[in-house]
């Protein structure tokens, strides 16, 4: 009886001894760390790339007259301190920027960059608000206390250009 219960023992420990190793490859095996989220938000599709231009028209003339695109109306939006117009490109858009007001905060990257040129992209968040919390905690400046309503009527965020390896990067709830 003893020695059965020693022989069990002894197996049981083989056992254990091997399935160490082998539990940890499977915890870090892609099946496995797949279904294990690792933050509350996720990153979508792009929404769209925003190019700052110095003449509005001649830009939005490009985009439709030369190159066939489909380009909307001039919308100005005071309280981000732009004009815009969108052209869509069927998988993303552009956002074409002029200056609005005196404050506009594309007036400055415009005197860097005389002949217009890309200013930020801009990518869909599924909660916003968890992402602010997580990037906030990463130590990534986020330019505004809270979200503000962007140009599609949903709240967005910009992160600092300075901590996203030279891009201005927004996000905007899906
Ligand atoms: C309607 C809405 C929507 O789509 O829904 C919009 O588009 S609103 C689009 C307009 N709104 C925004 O852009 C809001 C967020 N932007 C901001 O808060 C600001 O523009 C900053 C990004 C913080 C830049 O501020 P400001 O022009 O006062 O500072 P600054 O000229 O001294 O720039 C500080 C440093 O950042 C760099 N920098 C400035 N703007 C940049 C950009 N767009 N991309 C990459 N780098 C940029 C400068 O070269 C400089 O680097 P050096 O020191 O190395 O020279």
């Amino acid at each position: 009886m003893a020695a059965s219960l020693g022989r069990a023992a002894a197996g049981l420990l083989t056992r254990l001894q091997t399935s160490a190793p082998t539990l940890r490859t499977l915890l870090s095996s892609n099946s496995f760390s797949q279904n294990v989220p690792s933050c509350l938000w996720k990153l979508g599709r792009l929404n769209h790339v925003a190019i700052a231009v110095p003449d509005l028209e001649k830009a939005q003339s490009l985009y439709k007259d030369v190159l066939g695109a489909q380009v909307s109306e001039t919308v100005a939006l005071p309280e981000h301190g732009v004009y815009t117009v969108f052209v869509e490109l069927g998988n993303t858009k552009l956002e074409l920027l002029h200056p609005l007001g005196e404050k506009s905060p594309i007036a400055s990257f415009l005197q860097k960059n005389k002949t217009g040129g890309m200013h930020h992209i801009c990518i869909e968040v599924d909660d916003i608000k968890a992402a602010m919390a997580e990037l906030k905690k990463k130590k990534i400046r986020i330019l505004s206390e809270e979200p503000k309503i962007g140009a599609h009527g949903k709240p967005v965020i910009f992160l600092h250009p300075k901590d996203c390896h030279g891009v201005l990067v927004e996000l905007e709830q899906a």
